[in-house]
């Protein structure tokens, strides 16, 4: 691993490119390979964290350690105590290094509810409805489900991005899926398809029983152990190890980035666009820094105004989410215990050889969407079956959990909203972080109901033959429990589903931070493209989402000098 040095990559180390892409995560990476594959262009892509040549990177199972604390490939932030939480911290994963938040998430593959991009667009994001978006997603896919290779209605079969179903599927997958239709459940194959409701198997981006991260896809073109990081291409230089400490403008015209590499400060020059894409904590943090947000704050933190806009950092949204959990004696699933342990060793065997078994499994691979009430025009919640029991994060992490199971009730379209701004102008240090998790009281509703159904679920013959031992749900009492203990248990356990959105968001409004074609409105040179651009959170998982805007992105970049 190098965390610092930039690695000679067909620009190479030079002071002036034709684009600057800040972040190299789920969006950056796919926006610089995409401006990179332009004839006669030059792209610089900078990354604060190491590359993804690791094991724990490429070896599904190997999110377990990446996700759960800081270390080298995730930021480990917290948030501000939140009151509704009874004032607890929550622990916010971020991935750090080339693929970002894709390097170290769960993998699972879901684009979101039609309606979602067909309300962006009523917000005044033209060229955002679900009809319009729904070709990057496809360009983006490799779908390995595709019979002879070719395209389908909702699918992709030849983007670089490898998407495909569980090469090994945990018999308690199953039990879960059979579970959920004991329960009244339907079932879905496809949760991309013409309809998300139901319950079923998770497609994962995955290739050969390996993690498919945007690095790999974007960036390597497949190979996991290219060592310019940009797969051979003249025209792409990327520098890990360097931060973006802030964007240097001649007036209000954005010129290049202020970076710190090896201990020495520089600027990069950008002839045409500086793009951020450093992740809905950083990126407005990055445009605090430079001098662009609410003018108040800027000066509070002393930094000189470049552009006054009030949106940045406003219209945090992310997946407040609660889990119930079962403790089952059994070596199918993975946790602590010797049987446990020793059944790692003939898996580890197996994986090595064809990667397959427990180490190619991303240990989330069944879920579904449903309603919580009739009326409703589409899901408003999430399950998602762990074959683990969800342990203590960040700071707290450590304590071995017993082997079970667990399932998460996500919350998806929360109306609560939070913040992020600045504890310092250093952007080497952490921003502040408050989502304001259920600060609107309606919010918790939907999640009682998400703990009565997983309950229900867990109930049923499928699982409730495979034994074990329902985990701090006591209080609950018998039947549909008590609403009042179920509401204490959701203060006290509910935490983030790691999907943070919205902190640049795009529109028209008064608080847009970038207009729809993703120009950050007020100056010129400058965008942002990653999941802080949402102006409302989707209801599904945020990576497939984010890789679009970025795929968009790049298109939109290319239109602007035709
Ligand atoms: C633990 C976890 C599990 C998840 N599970 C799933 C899942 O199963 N399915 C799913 O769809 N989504 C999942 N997500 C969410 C999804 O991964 C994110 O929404 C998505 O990756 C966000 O992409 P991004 O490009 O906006 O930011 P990121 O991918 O986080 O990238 C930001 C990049 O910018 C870099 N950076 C930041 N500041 C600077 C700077 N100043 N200079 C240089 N570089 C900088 C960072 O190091 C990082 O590499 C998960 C996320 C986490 C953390």
């Amino acid at each position: 691993m190098s965390d610092s040095g930039i690695r000679r990559a067909g620009a190479g180390e030079n002071d002036q490119y034709d684009y600057i892409v800040i972040g190299a995560g789920s969006s950056g990476c796919a926006v610089a390979g995409r401006l990179a594959d332009q004839p006669g262009v030059t792209v610089a892509l900078l990354e604060t964290g190491p590359d993804d040549h690791h094991y724990t990177v490429w070896a599904p199972v190997g999110v377990a350690k990446l996700a759960v604390k800081e270390n080298p490939r995730n930021y480990g932030y917290h948030t501000a105590p939140q009151p509704a939480l009874n004032n607890r911290v929550s622990f916010q994963p971020r991935g750090r290094g080339l693929g970002g938040s894709s390097s170290i998430n769960g993998m699972v593959y879901i684009r979101g509810h039609r309606n979602d991009y067909d309300r962006w667009a009523q917000l005044g994001c033209r060229g955002w409805s679900f009809e319009e978006v729904l070709p990057y997603f496809r360009k983006a896919e490799a779908n390995g489900r595709l019979p002879n290779g070719r395209d389908d209605a909702f699918h992709g079969a030849h983007g670089p991005l490898h998407v495909c179903d569980q090469r090994t599927l945990n018999p308690f997958s199953r039990r879960f899926v059979d579970a959920a239709l004991q329960a009244g459940m339907r079932l879905n194959s496809d949760f991309n398809g013409q309809h998300q409701e139901g319950v079923g198997l998770y497609q994962v981006t995955q290739y050969n029983g390996e993690r498919w991260n945007t690095a790999r896809a974007y960036l390597h073109r497949g190979d996991a152990t290219d060592a310019s990081f940009s797969g051979g291409r003249d025209a792409l230089a990327v520098l890990t190890g360097t931060i973006a400490l802030r964007i240097e403008f001649d007036g209000k015209r954005a010129t290049g980035v202020r970076v710190l590499r090896d201990g020495v400060t520089r600027s990069l020059h950008a002839r045409r666009e500086v793009v951020v894409c450093a992740g809905a904590f950083n990126s407005p943090q990055l445009l605090l820094a430079s001098g662009i947000g609410p003018g108040e704050h800027l000066r509070e933190m002393g930094i000189d105004v470049v552009h006054d806009l009030p949106g940045v950092g406003e219209n945090l949204q992310d997946h407040i989410d609660i889990t119930i959990k079962k403790a089952v004696p059994t070596a199918d699933l993975y946790g602590y215990s010797w049987r446990n342990i020793v059944r790692m060793i003939p898996e580890l065997m197996r994986y090595r050889r064809d990667r397959t078994g427990m180490f190619a499994s991303n240990i989330i691979e069944a879920g579904g969407f449903t309603r919580s009430q009739a009326g409703l025009t589409e899901p408003d919640l999430q399950f998602a079956f762990i074959l683990a029991l969800v342990g203590s994060r960040g700071k707290n992490a450590g304590k071995k959990a017993p082997p079970g199971y667990s399932c998460h009730a996500t919350n998806l379209r929360p109306k609560s909203r939070g913040v992020v701004r600045l504890r310092s102008r250093d952007m080497r240090e952490a921003p502040l972080i408050d989502p304001r998790y259920l600060s609107v009281e309606s919010d918790m509703d939907n999640l009682v109901t998400g703990v009565r159904l997983i309950r229900r679920i867990f109930a049923q013959p499928a699982l409730a033959q495979a034994g074990g031992r329902e985990l701090m749900t006591d209080d609950f009492g018998p039947g549909e429990g008590d609403e009042h203990a179920i509401r204490a248990y959701i203060r006290e356990h509910a935490d983030t589903l790691f999907h943070p959105v919205g902190t640049c968001k795009m529109g028209v409004d008064e608080l847009a931070v970038v207009d729809p074609e993703l120009r950050v409105r007020g100056v010129e040179g400058l965008r942002v493209a990653d999941a802080s651009v949402m102006p409302t959170l989707i209801g599904g998982n945020t990576n497939a989402p984010t890789i679009m805007i970025a795929e968009k992105a790049a298109d939109l970049i290319r239109a602007a000098v035709h």
